[in-house]
């Protein structure tokens, strides 16, 4: 293909790679963008399409395959969105879980409502012959959040943690969360489709929710949840929906023909 504009971001170090409408992402592509050797680098890559009067996150896991949604993501496509494309605070985008709203605030801290949560069944995850028990969330992507004495308990996660095929037939994004404080959690993820990244913000979301829950809590309440790649505020309103807030920013721009 003939060269192609992209921009470089990241989410609390979540980072993704977005190119114009025009790039077909055959899975061969988003890999190569997102190769952090011989590419770009990213934990994903998200197309800007223009439908309907409205922007649509098309976005992509580095390994090719395509999720529902994306917290950091489409905070991140937001930035992009104000910043290259002119579109103002708040807007509306479209994504394959729905359109989300997303604001700016006065630190330029980039919020997006995820809508109401769904807490499902309890599971079991497992790493290196351990296992715990999780909570199956449900924000638009598949969770199972399990609460661990130490982070890395979780080890190396090279690989997918075991979990229940049946409970998830696509996979399942797996975090392993313990206690700061109150309010306040800390999390490592293994994302479906990416492997362990610094930061999910769905995930972040889905924590919160099962934090807040195991704490005898419900809408109505906010968390502080750390990440390898910096802080998420998640905050479950008294209508239900979970606003996922944090850093968004832009590093880089160029042209490439991968
Ligand atoms: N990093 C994202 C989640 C990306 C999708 C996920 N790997 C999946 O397959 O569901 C986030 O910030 O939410």
């Amino acid at each position: 293909m003939a060269e192609y504009s992209f921009h470089k971001g990241h989410g609390t170090e979540n980072d993704f790679v977005i190119v114009p409408a025009e790039v077909e992402l055959s899975p061969e592509r988003v890999r190569a963008l997102c190769d952090r050797r011989a590419g770009i680098g990213g934990d994903g890559v998200i197309r800007a399409v223009r439908e309907d009067g409205r922007w649509f996150m098309d976005y992509r896991n580095s390994d090719g395959s395509t999720s529902e949604m994306c917290g950091n993501g489409i905070r991140l496509f937001a930035r992009y969105l104000h910043e290259v494309e002119g579109e103002p605070f708040p807007m509306d985008v479209g994504s394959r879980d729905g359109v989300k709203t997303l604001t700016c605030d006065d630190e330029g801290l980039v919020t997006v409502d995820m809508g109401v949560p769904r807490v499902l069944d309890q599971t079991v995850v497992g790493v290196d012959g351990r296992s715990w028990p999780a909570t199956h969330v449900d924000m638009g992507n598949p969770h199972a959040v399990a609460f661990v004495d130490d982070l890395a308990d979780a080890g190396t996660l090279l690989d997918p943690p075991d979990h229940d095929a049946g409970t998830y037939p696509e996979g399942v994004n797996v975090e392993f969360v313990v206690r700061r404080g109150e309010r306040h959690v800390a999390m490592r993820v293994h994302e479906r489709g990416s492997g362990e990244t610094r930061s999910c913000g769905t995930g972040a979301c889905a924590v919160m929710v099962a934090a807040a829950v195991a704490d005898g809590l419900g809408p109505g309440t906010a968390y502080r949840v750390d990440v390898p790649g910096g802080t998420l505020t998640v905050t479950w309103t008294t209508d239900e929906r979970v606003l996922l807030t944090g850093p968004a920013v832009i590093v880089a721009r160029g042209t490439t023909s991968l």
